[in-house]
């Protein structure tokens, strides 16, 4: 397969509470928060113009996932396998200078959430990366981190983004979240990012579950774990180390009611030497589950 993505380039956001997450993303995880003119914020990490893009409303959700592929030639490649397949494929290069790319193409997967293809990315080497905390997050090849989907169907999910969108299974995890209740999460990588995107069958009422962002040194974590524990932010799981990826990572509860997963050390892996692996744990040690005291949020309707 020649025109496959080859990384996660940016997400996009919905949320209610702009205040609450610019205090959360910049005062507490050490992001570069870059307010534009039209209402949104771009969330930088690294040289990148967009890495996390906010728009302001209700759903507190996934918007959108940006999957960034080589050239002009991949993204007209892979436009023309998605509408052979008779997926629903629209040219969106009008949207192209908002996302701050050259062109961008829009598909929905089997369960309806929202994916952008593109290429040409912006580079902001005028104004350089800026961390409030002075982070540093390891992107490049990797690309932004990872994302977590929540799905119904996982195999029929499984098998759309490896044989349309090229990614390939790094492992499977069978764990049990409510206690009784096996559920087992699967983990694809696009590049050398043991994982890109997981999709995972749990019946929530949002499409992501978390997003994941890594830091380039362990005292990053140490120190935006103790920010969030200062500033009463919820952390969903404790500091832990996971089984597959070897990520070393805690989650605290955004401001939208999904987790972000802020972690270091994760494992790269070779497509040549790699083998698909499972696994009965989610961790080598930590990662507990904590209640949130209360609903994160009054239902709005
Ligand atoms: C197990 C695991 C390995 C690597 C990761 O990057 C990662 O996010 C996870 C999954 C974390 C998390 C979990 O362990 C409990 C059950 C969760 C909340 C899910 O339902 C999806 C994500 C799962
Ligand atoms: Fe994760």
């Amino acid at each position: 397969m020649t025109a496959k993505v080859e990384a996660l380039g940016y997400v996009g956001l919905e949320v209610s509470d702009l205040a609450a997450w610019r205090d959360f993303a910049a005062g507490q995880l050490g992001l570069q928060w870059a307010p534009r003119d039209d209402g949104t914020v771009d969330i930088r990490l690294d040289s990148h113009a967009i890495r996390i893009r906010i728009h302001e409303g209700p759903r507190d959700d996934l918007a959108y996932a940006g999957w960034e592929v080589r050239d002009a030639g991949a993204l007209e490649e892979l436009h023309d396998r998605l509408a052979a397949k008779g997926i629903a494929v629209e040219r969106a290069s009008a949207d192209a200078a908002d996302r701050r790319v050259l062109d961008l193409i829009r598909f929905p997967d089997p369960e309806g959430n929202v994916h952008e293809a593109y290429y040409g990315p912006l580079q902001r080497t005028d104004r350089p990366f800026v961390s409030p905390t002075g982070a540093r997050f390891k992107t490049g090849a990797q690309g932004l981190g990872h994302i977590v989907l929540a799905c119904r169907d996982k195999a029929v999910m499984l098998g759309f983004f490896q044989d349309v969108l090229g990614f390939r299974i790094s492992d499977h995890i069978r764990t049990e979240v409510i206690p009784g209740r096996p559920l087992e999460i699967s983990f694809l990588r696009c590049n050398g990012r043991h994982h890109s995107l997981a999709l995972a069958p749990v019946p929530i009422p949002k499409k992501i579950v978390h997003l994941m962002v890594e830091t380039t040194s362990i005292d990053e974590v140490g120190r935006a774990m103790h920010r969030c524990m200062a500033a009463g932010t919820h952390l969903s799981f404790t500091l832990g180390r996971h089984s597959n990826d070897n990520m070393l990572s805690f989650y605290p509860l955004s401001p939208s009611g999904f987790d972000i997963e802020y972690g270091w050390g994760g494992l790269e892996v070779e497509d040549e030497s790699w083998h698909v692996l499972t696994h009965e744990s989610n961790s080598a040690w930590g990662h507990i589950f904590q209640r949130p005291p209360r609903p994160s949020k009054p239902a709005s309707n």
